[in-house]
């Protein structure tokens, strides 16, 4: 499965499977990516009932361009292997899985999924939220080569839980290193990475420092927890006029007959190399990606 795709991924929002107007509402938000939750937003008396939401809200569409994902519970608790069975045959574009902690994980997700009835074009997402996880990080990473896996979300709130650490005032001291082990192995792997929620719905402020420190670090998208959220992420992840125009400039020069067989060039005044190509057709990729998702 190739994992890396220009669909934009800026915004990923979680929604709790028993909230059925939550998850009517994201019909109408423009998040790129929606993930309907089994798991830690949903209580135990509530799981199966939001089982039963979440796949009738798939089977019955309406999310346009929206890519949908539904999280499971683990498969080694009471509900994941049911979750997985029915969220399969629900059909969204992916299943995310929480807790994973090495590669024999993704192998069993993958064997569960294809047993289910997967097709092959149905996405493994993982959490990346465990310290063993982190640990682990370059065996999960090799799996994308065997398995469906294709995307990292990382779990920040679970992160802080297992390492007694707290975000607060600068969540690099706490999750730098677990950031950055996930980053390099994203990249390394070509897997989407998606980094973790801020909680503090209210502070504007606050998310866009995090949505641009995550851009900042080679994040594809944020993961959310209110559509309040979504405006800022969106605008944060997407490149700006300027990168894109830049980028632009870049291609043209380097297509331009006159610069032919030249490795180094000056672009609007910024050295520029062959390495530089490939970024800028990137980039302008994903804006176009993005400009044909919003119609
Ligand atoms: C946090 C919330 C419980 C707040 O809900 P509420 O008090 O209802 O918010 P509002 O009144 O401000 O809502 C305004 C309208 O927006 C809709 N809404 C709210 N949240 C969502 C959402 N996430 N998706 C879609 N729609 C949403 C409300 O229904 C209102 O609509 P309307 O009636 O038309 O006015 C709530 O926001 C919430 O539940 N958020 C998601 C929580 C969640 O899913 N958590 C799990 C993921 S976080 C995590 O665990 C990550 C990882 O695993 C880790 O470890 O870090
Ligand atoms: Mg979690």
């Amino acid at each position: 499965m190739t994992a890396t795709t220009h669909r934009p991924r800026r915004s990923v929002l979680y929604m709790p499977g028993a909230n059925t107007r939550a998850l009517e509402k994201a019909k109408t938000l423009p998040a790129d990516s929606l993930i309907f939750d089994l798991e830690d937003a949903v209580a135990p008396d509530a799981k199966i009932e939001a089982r039963e939401n979440v796949c009738n809200a798939v089977k019955g569409g309406g999310y346009g361009p929206r890519e949908v994902c539904v999280r499971i519970n683990g498969l080694d608790t009471d509900w994941g292997a049911d979750d997985l069975k029915a969220a399969v045959a629900a059909g969204p574009d992916a299943i995310l899985a929480p807790k994973i902690i090495d590669g024999g994980d993704i192998d069993r997700l993958n064997d569960a999924m294809s047993r289910a009835g997967a097709p092959d074009d149905m996405a493994l997402w993982v959490m990346i939220e465990m310290p063993k996880a982190i640990l682990n990080i370059q065996d999960i990473a090799e799996a994308v080569g065997r398995t469906r896996l294709t995307t990292f979300v990382m779990g920040t709130n679970d992160l802080a839980k297992e390492l007694r650490a707290q975000a607060k005032p600068n969540r690099q001291i706490a999750f730098g290193a677990s950031l950055s082990m996930a980053m390099l192995a994203a990249r390394a792997y070509d897997i989407v990475a998606i980094d973790g929620v801020y909680n503090d719905i209210k502070n504007e402020d606050g998310l866009r420092a995090e949505c641009e420190e995550g851009a900042a670090m080679g994040f594809d998208g944020k993961t959310l927890i209110h559509p309040s959220q979504v405006g800022i992420c969106n605008e944060v992840f997407a490149p700006s006029p300027a990168d894109v125009e830049q980028a632009q400039a870049v291609i043209e020069a380097f297509a331009d007959p006159e610069n032919a067989g030249k490795g180094v060039l000056k672009v609007n005044g910024k050295m520029t190399e062959l390495l530089h190509l490939a970024e800028a057709k990137r980039l302008v990729a994903v804006s176009e990606a993005i400009e044909a998702m919003q119609g």
